[in-house]
């Protein structure tokens, strides 16, 4: 299985649709590979917080119309990061869009924990309640975003409910890369699952981000990594060594709370 992590980011004052098409541009130079993930928040930057309400689209608005379409055209599995998203009743999300090589959702993902303590997206977005995985051949991907990483538990949710590869879109400060580096070892080694971890490129309202995606093995061995600019990062994965690796040092089988 071959994955393409799309590491983009707003470039300065670059207008949304430029962003977008420039998105969709690099998604439909990923043929071939069977999922392609973008970053968090990609259209506006993670930390642009006066952004949020400015940009907020409806679930199915612009972005989710051109990502169905690219994903549709390209004939992949698209985890198109994440858009700030707004609820019929007015609440704000950071809300993930899955789509399947036809262009339908496959599933959304409203982001459970939410940065910023007591500001920022934490008092300006709503929280999601609800854990999301999704089938695809041969695998199952669980559903993350960014701060979510943190957080051990949701994880181990998404393991429980089949989750064999989880997918991390994120907008991590380059402040705080050495944590987003070891937590998705992390995450990978507990939960004897493929991480990939989807960073974003520049500097969002003055905050430099970390770059760096990842993609992590079962066993916790870095297979690619990022740097810190624009960039593609193409990995082949093996979906049966999640099962491999469970068989092998069956440590998840040991739990003792949880279960
Ligand atoms: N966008 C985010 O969730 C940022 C998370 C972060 O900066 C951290 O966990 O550190």
């Amino acid at each position: 299985m071959r994955a393409s992590l799309l590491q983009i980011g707003p470039d300065g004052d670059e207008p949304v649709d430029s962003l977008r098409d420039r998105a969709s541009s690099l998604v439909q130079e990923q043929a071939g590979a069977d999922l392609v993930i973008l970053p968090e928040l990609w259209t506006t930057g993670a930390f642009a917080f006066e952004r949020f309400a400015a940009e907020a689209e409806p679930l199915r608005g612009p972005t989710y119309e051109l990502m169905a379409e690219s994903a549709r055209k390209t004939g992949v599995w698209l985890h198109a990061g994440s858009i700030p998203e707004r609820a019929e009743d007015g609440t704000l999300y950071n809300t993930s869009l899955v789509f399947g090589p036809d262009g339908e959702l496959a599933a959304s993902y409203r982001k459970m924990h939410r940065f910023g303590f007591d500001r920022g997206e934490a008092v300006l977005m709503g929280a999601g309640t609800e854990l999301v995985t999704v089938a695809l051949p041969g695998t199952t991907l669980g559903l993350a975003t960014c701060y979510d990483l943190r957080f051990p538990e949701l994880f181990r949710g998404l393991v429980d409910a089949g989750a064999e590869l989880l997918v991390v879109p994120a907008g991590w400060p380059e402040r705080r890369r050495a944590h987003w580096t070891l937590l998705a070892q992390a995450r990978a080694v507990e939960n004897q699952a493929y991480v990939l971890a989807v960073g974003s490129a520049g500097t969002h309202a003055g905050v430099p981000q970390a770059g760096h995606s990842i993609a992590v093995d079962p066993w916790g061995a870095v297979l690619a990594e990022a740097g810190h600019g624009q960039q593609v990062l193409t990995v082949d994965l093996d979906p049966a060594r999640v099962a491999a690796t469970r068989e092998e040092f069956p440590a998840l089988k040991d739990r003792v709370l949880g279960r």
